[in-house]
């Protein structure tokens, strides 16, 4: 019998179900892995706001890696809130047991608000995107970690390669935040910058849409599926659990993405 491939999440438990760790393991499900998760923070969240975040110790954290590295065939690792410089240090840590490390650095609450101080961006890019097959900061997160203002598809390449001077041996600025017709987001990867475009729904259930790209990502990965190959399914996955939920009203705010079946992408 065909085992599935493990992977791994590290990140942030959303109680309101939509992002975080939840929306991994949903992600990972339905592209065929096993899903395992080290919890890095607890929220108080919902649909429409963060209320509160509560830390786990950076040693709980390393106690969870070493129980999953010690018995689980991780194949791909993705991270997601990890809160702290020094949570970002001890993953960073380990980095030479996490193979196919997708970093979606979150850095920014959905209202643009940064959430942590700047020694946890500085930690980042010193620790973990050198290592990093991929990186997925969202336009606000990019600006946050280059510099550049981000408005137009050429801002979008050009942070891109910016962002690829750090080590990442590959980098997604996701353009999902930009209203417009199509829903943009620019590729670096050996040198050369492409774009993954996808028509923008229009809807407010997109809670984890973040989260949910670079799962599924590390899923692919974790499957043998070539980076840039990987990048694409993840894009029309995306779109799909984007389209699936679209009229889901679940929460007075910002709602979760639905359940795509094989054939919607
Ligand atoms: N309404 C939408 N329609 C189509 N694609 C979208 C939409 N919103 C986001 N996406 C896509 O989803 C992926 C995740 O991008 P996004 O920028 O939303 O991530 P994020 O900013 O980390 O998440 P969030 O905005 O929820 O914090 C990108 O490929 C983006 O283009
Ligand atoms: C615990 C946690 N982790 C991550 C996000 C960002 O989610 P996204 O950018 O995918 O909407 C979140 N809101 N909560």
């Amino acid at each position: 019998m065909t085992q599935p491939v493990t992977v791994l999440t590290i990140a942030g438990s959303d109680s309101g179900g939509g992002a975080g760790l939840q929306a991994d393991l949903k992600a990972f499900a339905l592209n065929g892995v096993f899903g395992t998760s080290v919890v890095t923070v607890l929220t108080a969240q919902n649909s429409a706001e963060i209320r509160a975040i509560e830390k786990v110790p950076a040693a709980f954290v390393q106690s969870q890696l070493d129980a999953v590295l010690a018995d689980l065939p991780v194949a791909a690792v993705k991270t997601g809130m990890l809160a702290s410089e020094e949570t970002v240090r001890t993953v960073a840590a380990n980095v030479a047991r996490l193979p196919n490390l997708v970093v979606d650095p979150v850095l920014v609450s959905s209202d643009g608000a940064k959430l942590f101080p700047s020694t946890v961006d500085r930690a980042y890019v010193e620790g973990l995107f050198p290592h990093a097959a991929v990186i997925t900061p969202n336009i606000r997160e990019a600006t946050i970690l280059t510099g550049r203002e981000i408005r137009t598809d050429d801002d979008l390449a050009a942070a891109a390669t910016d962002l690829g001077r750090t080590g990442a041996r590959c980098v997604v600025v996701k353009g999902g935040g930009r209203p417009g017709g199509e829903a943009v987001d620019a590729v670096w990867h050996d040198g050369t910058v492409r774009f993954l475009r996808s028509p923008w729904v229009a809807t407010r259930n997109n809670h984890g849409t973040g989260c949910t790209f670079a799962a599924t990502t590390a899923a692919l990965l974790a499957r043998r599926v070539p980076v840039q190959d990987a990048l694409d399914e993840a894009k029309r996955y995306v779109q799909a659990a984007i389209e699936r939920g679209a009229a889901w009203q679940i929460g007075a705010g910002h709602g979760p993405l639905g359940w795509p079946t094989a054939e919607d992408h």
